[in-house]
Parts: C-alpha cells; structure tokens; sequence
C-alpha cells in the first residue's frame, strides 16, 4: 500500500514537535514534506534569549539537524513559504512554485510579534525580537552603538533586555501597565522583580504610552504621549504577538483570532489540522511549548487513527529566564470574590509565595525569589488537589535530594514538556540512563527552555546513588553518548586518527557529525597526536578555516602579529601601504595592542597577507591571541622587570598554538598591572625580584578575577610554568571551554598539586614543546598553497610567486 501523504506548514517548535509525535506512532504511514520560511533546520526558539544572554550560541540551539530530517525520509524546504492552500485539491503552493499534494495537512504557522504601528516605526534600528535574525540584528547593533530600549515589560521584554545589557548596552524598559509583567505576576511580585532587576541595572519606565520613534533613517528616540522623550539607537518591540493565520484565512479555513480548532486539532475543513501558536481550541491561543506539545501529542493520534482523548486545555505556567532572578507564576495571579489566598512574604530574604484556593481547591500560584514548589503547585492544580494537600507537607524547605524523594511520581519534573517524576525514573531504571542530556534525549525533559535541568540532575543522583557521580557525564553532543573523557579514551585506545574514522568507529549518530563535535574532535586529535594529526580545516568554524575574522557587513579583518604589542617603522610602513592600496575602510589599535585592518573583501586577504610579510596575529583563533606587555621597567619608574621583553618571549614561544578557547596573556612589571593580568588566561605580574603568575581571568561576559598559580624567581620559570600549565588546561579542559570556566570547574588546588609534580612538570613541557614544534604560520602556509588557496577562498586570484 502506498503511503499517505503528510505535509506540515511552519518547521517551528510545535509542528516538528508533533510530527516527531506522528513518527513515534506510525514510523512508517506517511511520506512528509516539511515547509519553512526560515532558512534554518527545527531550532530551540526559547533559547534565542539565552543566545542574546550569551550563555549559548546560535548554532547549539538546533532542535533536529539536518540529518534528522533525512533519516526520517522528511522532504524539508527550507527557505519556502506556502502561500496559498487549495483544499479542494488537496494541494499546497509555495513562493517558489512548488506545489505539494497533501492526504493530511498541518498547519503551525507560529505568530507573528506584534509591532506598534507608530510614527516611525519602519525606521533601521527597530526591531522584535522573535527569530535568530532579530537575534543577531540585536548582537550586531550592540557592536556600534550604546542605548537601548525595549518596549514592553513583559517575559520577552525582560529577556531582552537582560541579553542587551549582558552585551553591554544601557537598556530602558518602557511598559505600560503600573507593574512589570502584569499579565503573569500581580502588583507585589512585579514591584519585587523591578526592583531586582534595577539592582540589575535595568531602567524602568513604567505607564508610558509610546507615540512616536524619532530619528532620520535611524532611529534616535522615543516620544511618549506625554510629550517626554528618550534616547535611543535600538528599539525592540516586546509588546505581544499574533497568530499567524493570514494563509489559513485567504485559503478559506474558519479561523477567529487563530484558526479555529476542535479538540483532536482539526478545523473545519476536512484532513487540515493546526497546531502550535496559530491554533485556537475552545477560544484559548496558547504562547507557550508546553500547551503547544500537548496539542501535537492529541493531533498526532489523531492523524495515525489511534484514539484518543483529545486536547483539553492546559494551565498555564511561566518562568523568567533572567539569571540571578527566580520568579514562577501558574494558573490564576489575582484574587477575586471567590478566591482566598495564602500569601508568605519574606522581605529581609526577598522571597514572595501565594497560592489561590477558590472552593478548597488549589488555583493558581505566584512565587517570587524561591520558584521550588512551581512544578508542585502545577501538578497540583492539574489534579484538582486541595490546598491541606500542600500546607500539610512543608516541602520547600527541602532542597535538592530531599525535595526529590518526597516528590510522587506523578509530579511533574519538566513543564515544558510535560514530563513526570515517574516517567524520568523509569527510563533512567529501565534504559541504564546516565546523565541528563541521555534523560533529554529519551524523554525530552530539558529540551526546552532547560529550566527543570537541576531537577532531572536531583533525579538521577537520587535514582542511581552512589554510581552518578561516577557515571554523571554529559555526552560531547546529541550525535553520541559519549563523554569528552570517553571519546578521548576511546581515541588513546583504538588508535583512531581522522574525525571521520571517530564517528565510524564509535556509532555516531549521524555520520557527518555536527558543528559542536567535527571541531571539538578535530582538536582532540590535534592535541593527543600532534606530530601524526593532519589539521582538517573542513571541520574547523569558518573564521578559523579563512583566517580572519568575519565582519557584519561580509567583509573581513586582518590582524598581523605584533609581538608584546611592539611595532616599528618598517611594519607600520607595510600596513599604511596595503591599508591604501586595498581600500582598507578602518585601522584599529584592538584591547590586545594590535592593529586591526578592518573592511577588507575576502578575495584580497591573501594579497594583503603576502604583501605585509607578517605572521597571523591569530586573532580568530582557538589558541594564543596576544601577550599585552606594559612599559615596564626600560622607561617606567615603577617597573621592576622587562615586562616588553618576557611578553615578546612568551608569545614568541606560544603563537600558533592550538587551545581548547581563545588564550589571552599579560606581562605587567609591577603590581600596578597596567596589561590587566586580573583578567587574563594567564598574567605575569613583576615584583622586586620575582613574578606573579595568575590565572583563570576573563573580562568578557563572564567576568572573572585571575587567581594566583604560583610566585617564581626568573624569567625561564615562568616560562615553564606557563607552559605546564597550558598544556595541563589543553590536555583536561572540554573544547570551547575558556581557562576561567576550567580553573573554575577543576579548581586551583588541583591544578596545582598536578603542576606540584616535579616528573609531571617536566612531561606537560614536553608535551608542550611537542605540540608547538609542528606550529606553523597559517597566512604563509596558506599564500604558499595554490590548492589550499582555491579550496578555501574561491574566485581568489593567486599571488605571482606561489606554487
Ligand atoms: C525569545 C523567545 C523566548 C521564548 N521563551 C519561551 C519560554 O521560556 N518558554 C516557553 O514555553 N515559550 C517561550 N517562547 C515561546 C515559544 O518559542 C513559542 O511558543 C513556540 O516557538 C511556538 O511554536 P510554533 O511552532 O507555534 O511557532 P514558531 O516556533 O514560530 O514556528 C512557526 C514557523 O512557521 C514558519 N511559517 C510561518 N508561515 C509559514 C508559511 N506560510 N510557510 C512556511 N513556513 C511558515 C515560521 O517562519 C516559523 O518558523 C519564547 C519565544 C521567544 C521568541
Ligand atoms: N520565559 C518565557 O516563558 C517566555 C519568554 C519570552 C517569550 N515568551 C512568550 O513569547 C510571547 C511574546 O512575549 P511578550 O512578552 O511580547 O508578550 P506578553 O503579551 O506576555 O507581554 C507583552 C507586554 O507588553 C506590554 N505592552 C503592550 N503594549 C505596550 C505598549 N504600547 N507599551 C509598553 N508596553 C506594552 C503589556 O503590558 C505586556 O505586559 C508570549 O507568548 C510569551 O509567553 C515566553
Ligand atoms: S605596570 Fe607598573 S611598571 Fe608597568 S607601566 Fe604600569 S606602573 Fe609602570
Ligand atoms: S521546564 Fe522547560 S525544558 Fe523542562
């Protein structure tokens, strides 16, 4: 028999969703075609404010890969919007002329952000904040300009203007409502989150009616109807959204404010179903995953024939996604004539709890500070408990492990995904599950929003004893279940050279790997074999491949080495000569005393580097960017060391080195520590006689103060040192994981008792030697290799000379 054919419109969160479900029900029933008008596999909507925040990136977000779709046998059109449905002939048209038969449709066609239609409003600089394009026009704005403001104080406001100010822009918050986030809170919880998020830095202005955005082509400000007026070069729209169902509407499906469905998710018309954001069941539109993969689940039974109960509604829950601030509401906020509540507020600790009962019943909940009893308090509504099944147990007193075991299985431990106690434990049991991205993988509890990952951890140490800690891992990504240690292991021990060969050897789920572990395996390899391993390029990110880092507007920046941040006339006469002769739009001095030659077009870098003679500065690279020398002791008077000369050995010895992240270095010659070793990788700083050597700084998003390794008398020590500990955080440390989370995470007393180790010492060094012998210049290396330079810079012409 043929297969039925399932066309689903919208590769969002909740149309993937039920498709997976309709995958797990029937694997075998449908031929599906998937249409999307973004150009991006299936992708984690909900972390585009932790993107925003900084705390992820873009590219780990993916929900389904590419390789998901194509084991599945799913047709996807990335890029291709439908826009027109002939339910007569069962046909969807798209905007590139396709057209596909359906048996059954699904409709998930999302939302679309609301945008105030104000004066001005078409203006650059304004924007919503929905997908990864507004994400990045955000990230690119806060590269060039500084005051932000957000209009609309409710979740996604705040998120976004935790993630501006986390990149570094002052951010006002304009909202209309007496107190933030009005619709999820009441007035005492909104004025606690105001006020922690002014401690925060957030500016708030609240019962303000936008009228106008000033500014020529750009945005410059904000008008109120007040007549007041605010700065602005950002504007991001966080007002509400709308169900996107202008396609169902012109194809003549019934929709109201969504298009309109019954409880198993079917409209009106007949073999068309809706889902997600844009569906409307018994007058509620949902804004949320969680109601949203419930629909999938009911629709999914429905379109492969099994009964089922049907979609009933949900209630509703929502947690702000705003570190360092804990606020949770569900079902009912306000009280009214048939409600009571009990309320505990804890000023001196800040912390807020109300639970509403309306007929003995528990209704709703708002908790502020201390968010514990949130999945409780929703298992208990859904339930219909009594408030005395709450009071009579005082459980938020317990915390991690206590918490866990007096939770019933039934307890729901993910909102999002609606996944119980119960169910968690059972596959933990019955699949031998070890850590919480395997929980994520078998049950999907995590995979949302990744507010309940503390509690599934709770779970599994309280499952499996003893055995987690020993077994808690997390795998390198979703195409294995292997660990970092486990993959290197297994590395050492078959003797396995290529990253392919990796993949094969150790049952990669998807034979071409991912962008989170072709680079990370490729470092591996790198670093356990240095002399033997063949860098593949391929697997490296793009600016690593290219050498350069990419710019906003498609250009790139060249950065030659400048060794301790010392130049001369000769070098500067080259760069002043190739800045004019390829139109060179900037020169920059950078944080790390380089300069940086920004604007340049990708066909001219190998020209440019040809003719600057002049090593990579490395400025893209996982490895050593700069050592930043102060004046030290030749011409300051506080100096006690040649600070210039230590630093041009140390970056000497470590360019081109490969590393985990990024490794930025300071020599300062006295404590007044000009070159900021307080937030270095490693920073040397000179005393009378001796050095200091910190380590573990950052001053990027994550802020943290460099630690002192050890004090040394000379110049050769801190040379070793620096070296043993280098080789020590390239041999332990995760890819992509910076010397402060790594200090941070194996701690300094165990770096040092390794370092302690005089036999271990001197191996790290040599290891160290090892890996930088085979060190070589990759902008030489690159103008001298005709085959390399078309591989990588195609329509590139090659420079006279080169083989
Ligand atoms: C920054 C942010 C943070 C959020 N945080 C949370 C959170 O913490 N918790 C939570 O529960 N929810 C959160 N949400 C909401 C959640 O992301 C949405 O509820 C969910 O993504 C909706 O899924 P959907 O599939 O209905 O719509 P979408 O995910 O929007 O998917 C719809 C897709 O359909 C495509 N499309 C539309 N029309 C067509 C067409 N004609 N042809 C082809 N394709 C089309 C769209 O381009 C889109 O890709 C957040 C949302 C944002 C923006
Ligand atoms: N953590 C989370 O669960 C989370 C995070 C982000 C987004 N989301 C979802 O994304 C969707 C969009 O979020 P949202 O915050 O935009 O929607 P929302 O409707 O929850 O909040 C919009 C807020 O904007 C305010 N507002 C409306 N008009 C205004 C105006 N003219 N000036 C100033 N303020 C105005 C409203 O008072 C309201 O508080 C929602 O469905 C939300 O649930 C959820
Ligand atoms: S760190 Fe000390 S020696 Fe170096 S420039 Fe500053 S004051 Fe002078
Ligand atoms: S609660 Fe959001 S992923 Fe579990």
């Amino acid at each position: 028999m043929s297969k039925q054919k399932l066309v689903l419109i919208g590769n969002g969160m909740a149309g993937v969703r039920a498709v997976e479900e309709v995958l797990q029900l029937a694997p075998d029933q449908f031929d599906i075609t998937i249409f999307g008008s973004e150009p991006y596999p299936n992708y984690n909507r909900i972390e585009l404010s932790k993107v925003l925040q900084g705390d992820t990136e873009i590219h780990d977000i993916t929900l389904n890969s590419w390789q998901w779709y194509e084991d599945n046998n799913i047709k996807l059109y990335p890029g291709e919007t439908v826009l027109k449905i002939d339910k007569d002939k069962q046909i969807v048209r798209t905007d590139k002329g396709r057209e596909a038969a359906y048996d059954k449709l699904i409709i998930a066609t999302g939302s679309l952000p609301f945008m105030l239609p104000l004066p001005g409003a078409d203006k650059e600089g304004v924007t919503a904040f929905r997908d990864i394009k507004d994400c990045e026009k955000m990230i690119e704005c806060s590269n060039h300009y500084k005051k932000a403001v957000v209009i609309g104080g409710g979740l996604l406001g705040l998120e976004a203007a935790r993630g501006l100010l986390n990149l570094g822009m002052e951010v006002d918050v304009v909202h209309l409502a007496d107190y933030l986030m009005e619709r999820q809170l009441d007035q005492t919880a909104g004025k606690m989150l105001q006020k922690e998020l002014e401690k925060q830095g957030m500016n708030f202005l609240l019962e303000k009616q936008s009228e106008e955005i000033i500014g020529t082509d750009r945005v410059e400000g904000l008008k109120f109807n007040d007549g007041h007026q605010i700065e602005a070069d950002l504007i991001v729209m966080a007002v509400g959204i709308r169900p996107n169902v202008s396609l169902a509407k012109e194809s003549g499906i019934p929709v109201n404010r969504g298009i309109i469905v019954n409880d198993y998710l079917e409209t009106e018309v007949p073999n068309i179903y809706a889902v997600g954001e844009c569906a409307e069941h018994r007058e509620m539109v949902y804004g949320l995953v969680a109601p949203l993969y419930q629909q999938g689940k009911e629709m999914a039974k429905q379109i492969c024939s099994i009964e089922g109960d049907g979609y009933q509604g949900s209630v509703l829950s929502t947690q702000l996604k705003v570190s360092g601030v804990d606020v949770f509401s569900t079902g009912k906020i306000n009280e009214d004539e048939h409600t009571k509540s009990l309320k505990l507020f804890d000023d001196w600790n800040g912390t807020y709890k109300k639970v509403l009962v309306d007929k003995g019943k528990i209704t709703g909940a708002v908790l502020f500070g201390d968010t514990s009893d949130g999945n409780r308090l929703l298992s208990l509504i859904n339930n219909g408990a009594a408030i005395e099944e709450y009071t009579e147990s005082e459980r938020s007193e317990n915390s991690g492990a206590d918490l866990i075991s007096s939770m019933p299985d039934e307890e729901i431990i993910c909102g999002c995904n609606g996944v119980t106690k119960g169910t968690i434990v059972e596959a933990i049991n019955s699949q031998g599950l070890a850590t919480v991205e395997q929980v994520k993988g078998c049950t999907n509890a995590s995979r949302s929003c990744g507010g309940c990952k503390s509690l599934v951890s709770d779970l599994l140490e309280h499952t499996l004893g003893d055995d987690y800690t020993q077994n808690e891992k997390e795998s390198i990504c979703t195409c294995t279940t292997l660990s970092r240690d486990e993959v290197i292991e297994e590395i050492k021990l078959k003797g396995l050279t290529h990253t392919r060969e990796v993949m094969n050897v150790l049952g990669w789920k998807s034979e071409e790997g991912c962008s989170k572990c072709k680079p990370a395996l490729n470092y591996y390899l790198g670093m356990l074999k240095p002399t033997e391993y063949e860098d593949e390029k391929e697997s490296r990110f793009v600016n690593e491949r290219l050498h350069a880092n990419i710019q906003n507007d498609g250009t790139y920046s060249v950065v030659p080495r400048m060794y301790g941040g010392v130049t001369n006339a000769e070098d500067l006469r080259k760069i002043a000569d190739v800045a004019d002769k390829y139109e060179v739009k900037m020169i920059k001095v950078t944080g790390g005393q380089r300069l940086d030659l920004l604007g340049v077009k990708k066909q001219d870098l190998p020209d440019i580097w040809s003719e600057l003679d002049m090593p990579s500065g490395s400025a893209y690279a996982k490895g050593l960017r700069t050592v930043k020398t102060c004046v030290g002791a030749d011409f300051c008077r506080f100096g006690t060391q040649d600070s210039i000369g230590l630093g041009i050995k140390m970056e000497k010895k470590f360019e081109g080195l490969n590393t985990p992240h990024k490794v930025k270095m300071s020599v300062s010659a006295c404590p007044r520590n000009c070159a900021e070793g307080s937030v270095k990788d490693v920073g040397v700083v000179g005393l009378d006689g001796e050095f200091e050597i910190y380590v573990g700084g950052n001053g990027g998003t994550h802020m943290r103060k460099a630690e002192l390794l050890y004090k040394v008398k000379t110049e050769e020590e801190v040379l070793a040192v620096t070296a043993a500990f280098l080789q020590y955080y390239r041999e332990s440390a995760n890819y992509l994981e910076r010397t402060s989370a790594w200090v941070e995470r194996v701690g300094l007393d165990q770096i040092r008792s390794v370092l302690d180790e005089k036999q271990t010492f001197l191996e790290l060094n040599a290891r160290m030697d090892e890996a930088l012998s085979v060190v070589q210049d990759p902008w030489k290396e690159a103008i001298e290799d005709n085959r390399l330079l078309r591989e990588l810079y195609q329509n590139v012409k090659v420079p006279a000379g080169t083989n």
